[in-house]
């Protein structure tokens, strides 16, 4: 993975479990903060989902190195000095990265192991699960910066909590832990070891089709971002595409073979 500068150590680290790539985020000195060779990590790693290659993931957890952060959001270094043409260039970009996530054909789990602040919050959001661990503080502080969420925070935490709740989070700038998230419906889970938890899942996922996975998503996402209408029209498609899939005739012979077997079981002895 992307090199961390002069000999210093990666700033996004990759492994596998089986199907699953696990990827952290490795600035744990500056609270994994996402600066411009973290943010272009993230955007070559998620280019290589979309492309086929070798031997691709069916899932994706990630992390934050050490125990105290998932990411404490953009590197604050880096908001100094901005004209407010390169701000805006700057928030589209981070934008666009985050949406490669989003539209990946994987499903992506955000295992937040620490604080998830501002951009961080906003990377973990743009995952399509997030597991949070028992400790996790999760905000968007930007307004005690002066300024607002700029990498799609005002977009994605209003659908997933309601608009009320995410303008107190938004305009109070103040986190709040895993229990309260979960509560909320901003975390799927609360675990004590959240990246065990995230591998668990993404297995229980990868041991479906990777072609109906990666449509359903897309259809959920359809809908969200169009309205139902549209949305309901690409879940048909979709459905469609599956419905002449190896992947589907395969599951489908496989349920009528363990009736089959089911029955021969039950005959009379
Ligand atoms: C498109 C490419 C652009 C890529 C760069 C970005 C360019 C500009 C575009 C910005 C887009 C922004 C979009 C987003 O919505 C806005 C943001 O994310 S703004 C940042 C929001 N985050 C915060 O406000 C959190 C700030 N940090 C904290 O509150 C605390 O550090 C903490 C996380 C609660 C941890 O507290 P402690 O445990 O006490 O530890 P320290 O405070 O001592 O921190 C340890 C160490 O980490 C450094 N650090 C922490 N957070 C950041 C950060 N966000 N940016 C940079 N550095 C950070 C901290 O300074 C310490 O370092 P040290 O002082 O020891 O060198």
């Amino acid at each position: 993975m992307s090199a961390g500068g002069t000999g210093t150590a990666p700033v996004l680290l990759e492994r596998r479990e089986g199907d699953t790539a696990i990827i952290t985020l490795n600035r744990p000195t500056k609270g994994n903060a996402l600066d411009h060779e973290l943010i272009s990590a993230l955007e070559e790693f998620a280019a290589r989902l979309q492309a086929s290659v070798d031997d691709p993931p069916h899932a994706v957890v990630l992390m934050g190195a050490g125990d105290r952060a998932f990411s404490a959001g953009a590197d604050i270094h880096n908001l100094v000095g901005l004209d407010e043409k390169s701000a805006t260039d700057q928030m589209l970009r981070g934008q666009a990265v985050f949406g490669m996530l989003e539209d990946a054909p994987q499903v992506v789990i955000a295992a937040v192991n620490g604080v998830a602040l501002g951009g961080g919050l906003e990377l973990a959001m743009a995952c399509d699960i997030r597991i949070a661990a028992p400790h996790a503080r999760l905000g968007q502080p930007e307004i005690t910066l002066g300024n607002l969420p700029g990498w799609g925070g005002t977009q994605r935490l209003p659908r997933l909590i309601g608009e009320g709740r995410a303008l107190e989070l938004i305009l109070t700038g103040e986190p709040i832990g895993a229990s309260e998230a979960h509560r909320l419906g901003l975390v799927n889970q609360v675990a004590d070891d959240p990246v065990s938890a995230a591998i668990a899942l993404a297995q229980r996922i990868t041991a479906h089709s990777a072609f109906a996975v990666a449509r359903a998503k897309k259809a959920v996402y359809a809908g969200m971002r169009d309205g139902i209408r549209a949305g309901l029209e690409i879940e048909a498609a979709l459905v469609g595409e599956c419905a002449v899939s190896p992947e589907q005739r395969a599951a489908v012979q496989a349920f009528f073979d363990r009736k089959k077997s089911t029955t021969t079981n039950k005959e009379p002895t």
